[in-house]
């Protein structure tokens, strides 16, 4: 396996005194696919959390592409997954007021692009991901299935190593569900981005490379 891609090192962490991530480890190579399963409340979102590097765990360390994420200051490690992680969760999450348009290209300024140059990214991203004729259009006018779409757009165009998501399909019907994964597999297939998503549906865990179950804070299988 690759030594790039996501590595989690002894990941631990608690809210309060109730223990949610027992000394967590795994590796998924770039160009890899994983799926993360597990019983509610077994704390797989809290691992993507830690992984993207917005909850600073106890202990522990999680490395993306070989470089350690921050665990410091929120804007050092905001600035950290602005560049190299892309997220996607199961509504989306696309700003309303913005068009999907703008939404992507806003993530493209945030990782650091200027603003030509983000409007030009967004628009050739949202064409690959069929949206170029509903660009203009807000989140709130467009199917849930498009959204979802804008919202994969978003996490990727800035060319992320690592895609975390997490049930991306959850709010979609199966024709929509296939769309969407098929999207955060090809650009694993065709940049060699590493995926970890969130999942209880088989379908998806089926597509992806391996699958990765946790059960009470622990990886149990994979
Ligand atoms: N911010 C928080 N404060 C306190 N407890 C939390 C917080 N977030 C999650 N928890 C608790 O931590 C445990 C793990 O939650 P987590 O969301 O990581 O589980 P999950 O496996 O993703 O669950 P689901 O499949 O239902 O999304 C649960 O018991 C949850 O109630």
């Amino acid at each position: 396996m690759p030594a790039n891609g996501l590595t989690v090192v002894d990941l631990t962490h608690a809210y309060g005194t109730e223990p949610v991530l027992r000394r967590v480890s795994l590796t998924v190579g770039s160009g890899t696919s994983a799926a993360l399963m597990g019983p509610s409340g077994c704390g797989k979102t809290t691992l993507l959390l830690a992984a993207a590097g917005i909850l600073v765990p106890e202990a522990g360390r999680v490395l993306v592409a070989g470089e350690t994420v921050p665990a410091g200051s929120a804007d050092s490690r905001a600035a950290f997954r602005r560049s190299r992680v892309g997220l996607v969760f199961q509504f989306g999450e696309l700003i309303a007021e913005l068009t999907l348009e703008q939404n992507v290209a806003l993530a493209a300024e945030l990782g650091g692009v200027r603003r030509r140059q983000a409007l030009h990214d967004a628009r050739e991203v949202l064409v690959r991901v069929g949206l170029s004729a509903v660009r203009g259009h807000k989140p709130g006018t467009v199917s849930g299935g498009q959204a979802q779409r804008a919202a994969i757009a978003r996490a990727i165009v800035h060319r992320p190593e690592l895609v975390l998501a997490d049930e991306p399909t959850g709010a979609l019907d199966s024709a929509n569900g296939d769309a969407v994964l098929d999207l955060l597999l090809e650009l694993v297939a065709e940049r060699g981005a590493t995926l970890l998503v969130v999942t209880h549906d088989e379908r998806v865990a089926r597509r992806c490379d391996r699958r990765i179950v946790m059960s009470d804070g622990r990886i149990v299988d994979g």
